[in-house]
């Protein structure tokens, strides 16, 4: 099992104060989510493979870089909707396919409710958006998703994650590295992360009914 790779840098710190202070904004949080999520992104794409690109600068020729082999972003909505267009800015070529999960909040397990994927993801590194990673079920159960479709080079992309979280993916799924902006304390008698920052689908589209 990998060590999960939190970002240390300062730019990351204080975009993580804005999501956790309450008193951010709709649109000031999703601005956030928007921006960590480069930043994460580009971390998770260091080892990307590239192959060799000629092309002419208007001075000479040269040769550039192209991805040998673009991931399949996977946002989990709804909360992870809100990385999916900074995701596919950083991989603008980027097939994306979806998943929705919500967590039951009594017993914390997770609800499927909408699945859209490519037919066979063997060979294809993916890399599951979601902010949050909590007690890790909803990961846990998009990456036997994936796995189903034969999907072996996953990759967890979050925001926030609680020990816990890391742990159970950790046994769930030893391969799967988590990259992510900070992992925080403990999980609360709720199932929300402490200190956190409350539930990140609400704090960018609105409490549900
Ligand atoms: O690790 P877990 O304990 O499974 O919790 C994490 C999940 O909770 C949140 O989604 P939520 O179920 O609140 O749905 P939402 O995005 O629609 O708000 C979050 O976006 C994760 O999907
Ligand atoms: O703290 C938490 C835990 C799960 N889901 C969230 O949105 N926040
Ligand atoms: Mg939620």
């Amino acid at each position: 099992m990998a060590e999960p790779q939190v970002l240390r840098h300062p730019l990351v710190d204080v975009r993580m104060t804005t999501l956790r202070d309450e008193t951010t904004d709709r649109a000031t949080f999703r601005a956030a989510v928007r921006e960590l999520t480069a930043m994460v992104v580009y971390e998770a794409m260091r080892d990307a493979a590239t192959t060799p690109l000629e092309v002419r600068t208007p001075v000479a020729t040269t040769t550039g870089a192209q991805l040998a082999n673009p991931p399949v972003l996977v946002p989990v909505l709804r909360a992870g909707l809100g990385m999916a267009e900074a995701a596919h800015a950083q991989v603008p070529g980027a097939v994306m396919g979806f998943v929705g999960v919500a967590r039951d909040e009594e017993t914390l397990r997770p609800t499927p409710y909408m699945e859209s994927l490519p037919a066979s993801l063997a060979g294809r590194p993916v890399f599951v958006l979601d902010p949050m990673l909590a007690t890790g079920g909803s990961m846990a159960y998009t990456i036997d998703l994936l796995a189903a479709r034969g999907a072996d080079a996953v990759r967890a992309i979050c925001l926030l994650a609680a020990p816990e979280g890391v742990e159970r993916l950790a046994q769930a799924h030893p391969s799967v590295p988590v990259y992510t902006a900070a992992i925080d304390e403990r999980l609360n008698e709720h199932g929300y992360i402490v200190p956190g920052l409350g539930d990140a689908g609400d704090r960018q589209f609105g409490a549900m009914p």
